[in-house]
């Protein structure tokens, strides 16, 4: 008999409801065996029960084959030291994903900012850390009358997992005709604790001669993302500065709405749009669901290849491609100049699937 998987479905907050349930709809009419299990969490969820993330949803979570997780967030619900509620990370560390993988891919159709030279393309992939780095003392930072402090943390074991993840990918992607190129991104120049990181980068490298591997510091990587996208394969970065730079990978796109992601550990993954709940568009259902599409099918890819599963592999491809069809034909959003609303934009991808 075929194994059903189960799936921990967040719907989250604000546009969060909006983009899953035609995803949801999408994967249904895949015909694998997907079981869907609700999780409640987010600010509305706080607002009901007093808890963002309940304990009943990380179980379930923990429990799961994968979890699919859409936007959560409301920037005018906080907790009393002023901060929002962020169960999406509150996972992260309590299911150990240390490697956020966030595809940057701009392909015909796309509203980019930045078209490539004749013969390159713009298609690197931004590995986050999601543990640890600048996020450490997340909840926890200190403040006094008058100053504020948090705290930077790189350990050598998640350095070196995170490091090495960075690597494989990058040696799968070689296979695929990729550069092969791995280029780590810290700010070694200034911090003892980037200095620490890039030689443990290095001794990972060093396992793979196969691949090229080099250092960036962020600053310059601000820059080179923008005036030369084209040239990058794989690179590694430390979480805050994976978090900003994820997002001017999504602008290259043209906006969050194309920029999908997966939070992934040894053991579970979360597939999840790098976009929040957009309150500016909320409630109207005109949300781009790409983002959430494609990370569905990136959720398809890892399942298939954990399970051995081919056919989820072939569907993980196919999902991308049929987004990218609708791209190319101008069956999109408003985001993206197109006219259709939020379930328009999905039914488009379930014709083309
Ligand atoms: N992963 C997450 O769940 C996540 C990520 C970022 C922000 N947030 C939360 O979301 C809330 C809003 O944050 P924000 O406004 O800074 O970021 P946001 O990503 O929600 O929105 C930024 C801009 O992008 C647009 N946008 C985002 N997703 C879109 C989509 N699918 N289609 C069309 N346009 C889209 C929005 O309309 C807005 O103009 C906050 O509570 C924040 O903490 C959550
Ligand atoms: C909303 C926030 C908690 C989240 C993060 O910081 O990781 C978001 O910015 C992201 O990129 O997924």
């Amino acid at each position: 008999m075929a194994k059903t998987y189960d799936i921990a479905v967040f719907h989250g907050d604000g546009i969060g409801p909006e983009i899953m349930a035609p995803t949801l709809e999408l994967l249904r009419g895949l015909g694998h065996g997907f079981a869907f299990h609700d999780c409640p969490a987010g600010a509305a969820c706080y607002l009901d029960c007093g808890s963002d993330l309940p304990e009943a949803s990380l179980a379930t979570a923990r429990a799961a084959d994968a979890i699919l997780l859409s936007a959560l967030g409301d920037p005018k619900v906080r907790f009393p030291d002023g901060t929002e509620m962020t169960p999406q990370i509150d996972i992260r560390i309590a299911l150990d994903l240390y490697a956020g993988v966030r595809p940057v891919r701009v392909v015909p159709g796309m509203r980019a900012p930045i078209q490539p030279p004749e013969g390159r393309t713009i298609d690197f992939v931004l590995i986050r850390e999601s543990t640890e780095g600048l996020f450490h003392t997340q909840g926890r930072g200190r403040v006094e009358a008058d100053f504020a402090e948090e705290t930077l943390r790189i350990t050598r074991p998640v350095t070196e997992a995170v490091c090495r993840f960075a690597c494989d990918l990058a040696r799968t992607r070689k296979a695929d005709g990729h550069p092969g190129r791995v280029t780590s991104v810290d700010k070694a120049n200034v911090f003892r604790a980037f200095a620490f990181w890039r030689e443990i980068f290095d001794s990972v490298a060093a396992e793979y001669p196969d691949l090229t591997a080099d250092h960036a510091y962020v600053d310059a990587m601000a820059l080179w993302m923008v005036q030369r996208p084209w040239d990058w394969d794989v690179m590694v970065t430390e979480n805050m500065f994976g978090d900003i730079l994820s997002d001017l990978g999504a602008g290259l796109m043209g906006g969050l709405g194309m920029a999908p992601s997966a939070d992934i550990g040894d053991r579970h993954a979360v597939f999840q749009p790098c976009h929040g709940s957009a309150p500016d568009i909320a409630g109207r259902g005109i949300a781009n669901p790409f983002a959430m599409i494609l990370s569905a099918g990136l959720m398809l890819d890892w399942l298939g290849r954990r399970h051995g599963d081919a056919a989820l592999i072939r569907d993980g491809a196919r999902v991308q491609a049929a987004v990218e069809a609708c791209l190319a034909a101008g069956e999109t959003t408003g985001d993206l100049g197109g006219t259709l609303d939020t379930r328009g934009a999905a039914a488009a991808v379930g014709r083309r699937l």
